[in-house]
């Protein structure tokens, strides 16, 4: 695998990769992509990163975090599996998925490739570098019940109605969420349709759960389910469904094979 990776790496250094994906480099910039994300599994099924040199991950705890957001934290973190003090390992239901700032960095060797490729470019979500100001989350997966939850706290930057987040940061965490899960799921796909229902304004700092589950899989079409709650779940803030649509990474550059 380490092989695999240093040629390609060798290969991209000697053909001098550029940021823009276009021009005469085009066409070897997608021959490398296509051959690093031939070995995209849907993430649940490989181990999530195979070298020690992990990317950050950015849904640690920060000194931004309200109480509310360290309690729901700690909260799915007990129902993860983990080491007791004996050194055993104590299995639970729920797995914290890291979250990097690029998505191509969830590929085999993109770490690597996230430095030559587009390297300037970061995820929507994690493009904000203030701790706090916009998206602070983490997802947890239920691999069993092929569903997962996103703590989710707005920062003061997400401001929509006074006072409350714009439906449109809304709808770019419900997209994050169920798009990981059926990322997680199918391997790499994209949004095709996204339904929303925003049924009571959310309140700007306020921490809410975004819960997703698989409803179903058609060929290459992936049917998720989701809501938004507070964290007692009391509160319904949010319903959406969406359909994600498998793809082959030549879709990402205008070929359908
Ligand atoms: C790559 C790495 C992955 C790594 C793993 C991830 C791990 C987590 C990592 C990081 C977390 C971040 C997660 C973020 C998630 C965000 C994702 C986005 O926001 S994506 C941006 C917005 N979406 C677009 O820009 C799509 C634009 N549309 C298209 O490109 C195409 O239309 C596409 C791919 C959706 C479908 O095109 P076709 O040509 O491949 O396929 P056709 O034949 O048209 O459709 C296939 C089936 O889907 C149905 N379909 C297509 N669109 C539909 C629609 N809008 N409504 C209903 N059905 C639809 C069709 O009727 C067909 O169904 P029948 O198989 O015949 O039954």
């Amino acid at each position: 695998m380490l092989g695999q990776i240093a040629r390609r790496l060798g290969q991209l250094h000697g053909q001098q990769i550029c940021n823009g994906l276009n021009g005469v480099r085009f066409k070897e910039t997608h021959r490398h992509l296509q051959s690093s994300f031939k070995t995209v599994r849907p993430i649940s099924t490989i181990p999530l990163w195979p070298f020690s040199s992990r990317p950050r991950d950015f849904s640690q705890p920060n000194s931004s975090w309200s109480p509310e957001m360290r309690k729901a934290y700690d909260h799915y973190i007990a129902l993860c599996d983990t080491d007791n003090e004996n050194g055993e390992k104590t299995k639970g239901p729920w797995r914290k998925l890291p979250s990097y700032n690029r998505s191509i960095k969830y590929a085999t060797g993109g770490i690597h490739l996230s430095k030559f490729i587009q390297a300037e470019n970061r995820l929507f979500t994690r493009s904000v570098k203030e701790q706090g100001a916009t998206f602070e989350y983490v997802v947890f997966v239920n691999k069993e019940e092929k569903s997962c939850v996103c703590v989710f706290q707005s920062g003061r930057l997400l401001e929509g109605a006074p006072g409350h987040v714009h439906g449109g940061a809304i709808a770019t965490m419900i997209d994050t969420v169920t798009g990981t899960l059926a990322g997680y799921l199918s391997g790499p796909i994209m949004t095709a349709n996204l339904n929303i229902d925003y049924r009571n304004p959310m309140p700007l700092g306020s921490v809410v759960l975004i819960h997703s589950a698989l409803d179903r899989i058609e060929r290459r079409k992936t049917f998720i389910t989701c809501k938004v709650t507070s964290t007692d779940e009391s509160k319904l803030y949010t319903e959406a469904t969406a359909l994600f649509v498998s793809i082959s990474v030549g879709h990402l550059f205008g070929s359908r094979n």
